[in-house]
This record gives C-alpha cells, structure tokens and sequence, in this order.
C-alpha cells in the first residue's frame, strides 16, 4: 500500500483548502486516500462569548496577530489528530524559500501539521514553542499562510507514489530535475501560421526526448541560467546544450 500523506492544517478559513480537495490531480489523491486532509480552526477553540482569535501586538503599532490560546489549542489538536508525529510547519515570509528540492526534501515526512497564519501572523513564542519548519513559497506578501499551505500540499502529494497516473508522471519524468519545462504543442499543426516543430510530428520517440531536453536545456540556460550552475550535466545533456548555444541567434 502507497504511503499516504496525512495532513493536518491549522487555519481561520478551513473551507479555503475545497480549492485542492475538490479539484483535480489533488481531489483524486483524497479520493484514493493517497492524500488525506483535516482542518484544525482556532475558532473553534475560543470560550468567549464573540469567539475572539485575534490579539493586539505589544508595542502597538497597526494590525493585529492571532491570539496566543487558541492557536496553541488548534496546534495542539492538529498534532494529536494527525499523530504520527508530524512535522510542524509555519508558512510565513520570513521562511526558508519554497522549491523543488525543498518540495523533495518534505517529502520524507509522511504527517505533517501545516499553520496557516492570518492577519501580521503568530507570536514569536509559539513559533519557538510549536513550529519546526518556517517556509515561504516567495517573496511576496500574501493575504494569509492558506494559499502558500495549499501550494505546498500540491506539490507534496505529486511526490506521493500513485498521485501521478502514468501519463502525468511520463510528464514528471521528462521534466528533469532542476530545469525549466520544454515548449509543448497540441492541435491545430498550423496555427496563425506557426506550424508545430517536425520533429514532433516524426514519431521518431528518441530523436522527440532529445529535443524536448535540448529545449529545456536552452530555455534554462536563456531564462533561469542560475539553475544551471547547481546541476551536473550528463554527456548528453552538455552536448545537446552547446549545440543549443552554437545555434542561438542572440
Ligand atoms: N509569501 C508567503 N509564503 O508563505 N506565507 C507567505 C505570506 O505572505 N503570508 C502572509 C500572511 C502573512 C503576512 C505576514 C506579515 C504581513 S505584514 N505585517 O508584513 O504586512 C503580511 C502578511
């Protein structure tokens, strides 16, 4: 039996996360229980009469955090309810910046408690206290951690052994690690003129992988070339970007 991904999110706005377990590559995870999802809210574990989980920042200053009591109490509940010991992570923009290696590096924990934080965001405290991991998915500052969680979430349950049917992870595999993703065609063979590279249409399978990796070579050199210094090219890969080069009109 695949190893299921079991994960708890904390948040203020549970119904946010239908967008990943109603839809999609995501809905068919929770459907064949590859992926399982529970919300935890801190509303629901307030005791005052207007259900308050905001608190004002010492020091002043404008906005508010999220009260201390029930953030604990819904972290708490997450952890339990997930069990397994989950790994506890904090999405914020002060975290470790979100990308596939990280995506690969998360994929080793099998529960995981995800705090989506709301308003200036959670008490340095509880961070000390409660979070494990803090990650950002970009430097941008966003509305609240729920978009970021859900991001995350997709991104680990491609990981997941089973999520990708074969036609996605025959996509996944030709993806190679580390580099931008190739130019892609569908019907019609001419359009506004352009007509679709020949080579695709040769239904030679070897001579279409290596020029789908020799465009995503170039693309990666021309567009992200950073990328590049981390990988350790093949033979192949080496020769089919310097031909890319040597063909390249700047
Ligand atoms: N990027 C991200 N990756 O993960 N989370 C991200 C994110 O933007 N979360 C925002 C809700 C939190 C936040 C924190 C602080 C401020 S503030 N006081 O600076 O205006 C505004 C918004």
């Amino acid at each position: 039996m695949a190893q299921a991904l079991q994960v708890g999110v904390v948040s203020l706005f549970p119904d946010m996360f239908q967008a990943i377990t109603e839809y999609g590559v995501t809905r068919r995870a929770v459907e064949q229980q590859l992926l399982q999802l529970h919300t935890w809210n801190p509303r629901d574990f307030t005791h005052d009469k207007h259900r308050t989980v905001d608190d004002r920042p010492y020091g002043g200053g404008p906005g508010m955090l999220m009260m201390v009591e029930p953030l604990r109490a819904a972290i708490a509940a997450a952890k339990e309810g997930v069990g397994d010991n989950p790994r506890v992570i904090y999405l914020s923009p002060q975290g470790k910046k979100l990308d596939q290696q990280g995506v690969q590096y998360l994929s080793q924990f099998s529960s995981l408690v995800l705090v989506a934080g709301r308003y200036e965001g959670i008490d340095e405290r509880v961070i000390e206290a409660d979070i494990d991991e803090e990650w950002s998915i970009g430097d941008f500052v966003l509305s609240g951690g729920e978009l970021p969680a859900m991001v995350m979430i997709d991104a680990l349950a491609r990981q997941v052994p089973g999520v990708l049917g074969h036609q996605d992870s025959a996509a996944e595999d030709s993806f190679v690690a580390g580099l931008l993703d190739c130019p892609h065609y569908t019907r019609p063979e001419t359009l506004d003129g352009k007509k679709v590279p020949s080579v695709l249409l040769s239904g030679n399978h070897d001579k279409i992988r290596q020029w789908r990796l020799q465009q995503a070579l170039g693309r990666t050199w021309l567009r992200r070339p950073e990328l590049l210094t981390d990988l350790a090219l093949t033979d192949e890969q080496q020769r089919l970007l310097d031909e890319f080069k040597a063909n390249y009109q700047l």
